[in-house]
């Protein structure tokens, strides 16, 4: 059986007894109730997730997921394709953002290569190439059925591994030039929005290359019809290797149970397939930042989700996600560490209200 239709049954639906506890844990603390905003919310769907009322989500990883795209040859990107490479040299040397970002917030960074160009791999960056490559999907599907079942499974068992090694929650980032081509005709593809609309620059491409960038996305779709109700399909035909890498990712977290951390648009793409593959999985998910890449914002639309922060960073590689643990830390914290009404010998909000209801 398919590796992802065997998670179909695994994935439990988050507690609603604990995030009820949660929730009236967090009405106690001393502070205006729901002041934390989205805070609150985020320690309450952990709460959900973990079985927890107060989770400890001290590790933590991220997962950099790599791949080249045909695609790049329509001149879509503003680097050329050799950059992927690069850059994977530069994750494991220790020189790129999401290094940097890794170390600062106690990440563990895991870079798995799921079909780029590169001739040779640094040691420390795991070997899971399905093909060198997509093929340019303005031609024809960017890979096989088959090839993207297998870069889903990269996801799925990396994610194990990480889970096995006592990981209890991660983000999801991705490297590969030509990327944000691929990500916004998956946009397109579940949001039925218009390519004008969700097309942005990218790596910061001008006037002309956007224009080439929307046609491209147009023709990609008009030449291999993906079918919205077919996410496999439509990973297959206008995605990516490392798109449907992270993917998997997002499926073997909510098969684990563990809380998985979204980045920017490419990242969202990914994760909206998976969710559209099997929907329990989008319990898991949780939004970072809101990338300046348009076609960002439908899609977390589509998944029902609002991102911690708008800092118009449109970087990838995990980046928007890692920098988002330390409010989820501080969250968790403040859940853990504030004094309650009651410490205080005074009926907090949750009291008076259960007080209200009992004399009504
Ligand atoms: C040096 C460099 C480092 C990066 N790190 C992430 N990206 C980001 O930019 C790429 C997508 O943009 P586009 O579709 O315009 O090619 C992806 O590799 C993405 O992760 C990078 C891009 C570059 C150039
Ligand atoms: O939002 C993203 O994921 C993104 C945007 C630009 C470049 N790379 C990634």
């Amino acid at each position: 059986m398919k590796r992802w239709k065997q998670i179909r049954g695994r994935i439990r639906r988050p507690d609603p007894e604990i995030r009820r506890k949660a929730l009236r844990h967090w009405n106690n603390l001393t502070k205006p109730l729901g002041s934390l905003g989205r805070l609150e919310e985020t320690a309450i769907r952990l709460a959900g997730i973990t079985g927890e009322v107060v989770p400890d989500l001290s590790r933590k990883a991220v997962l950099v997921m790599c791949g080249d795209h045909g695609v790049a040859e329509e001149g879509v990107s503003a680097y050329p394709q050799e950059v992927t490479g690069l850059m994977i040299d530069n994750f494991a040397r220790g020189g790129a953002a999401i290094n940097v970002l890794a170390r600062r917030f106690g990440a563990e960074l895991v870079v798995v290569d799921v079909g780029s160009k590169a001739k040779k791999l640094p040691p420390s960056v795991i070997d899971r190439r399905v093909r060198p490559g997509t093929a340019n999907m303005t031609a024809g599907p960017a890979m096989t059925r088959e090839e993207a079942l297998q870069a889903l499974d990269v996801g799925i068992d990396r994610v194990e591994e990480l889970v096995r090694g006592g990981v209890r929650m991660i983000a999801i980032g991705e490297m590969g030039i030509g990327n944000t081509t691929a990500g916004t005709a998956i946009a397109a593809v579940f949001t039925g929005r218009p390519v004008e609309v969700l097309t942005g620059r990218g790596t910061g491409i001008d006037d002309r290359a956007v224009l080439r960038k929307r046609e491209a996305i147009r023709r990609a779709i008009e030449v291999n019809r993906p079918d919205p109700a077919d996410p496999i399909g439509v990973l297959a035909k206008v995605g990516g290797l490392e798109i449907a890498g992270m993917a998997g990712a997002v499926l073997g977290a909510a098969a684990a149970g563990i809380p998985v951390v979204l980045d920017g648009m490419i990242s969202t793409a990914a994760a909206l397939a998976a969710a559209r593959l099997l929907p329990e999985a989008s319990e898991y998910l949780f939004a970072s930042h809101l990338s300046a890449e348009p076609a960002h914002r439908f899609m977390l639309e589509e998944l029902g989700l609002r991102p911690l922060i708008d800092a118009e960073m449109r970087l990838g590689e995990g980046t928007g996600a890692v920098l988002c643990f330390p409010l989820i830390d501080g969250a968790l914290s403040l859940a853990r560490e504030m004094a309650t009404f009651a410490d205080l010998g005074l009926a907090g909000p949750a009291e008076e209200r259960a007080q209200h209801e009992s004399d009504s």
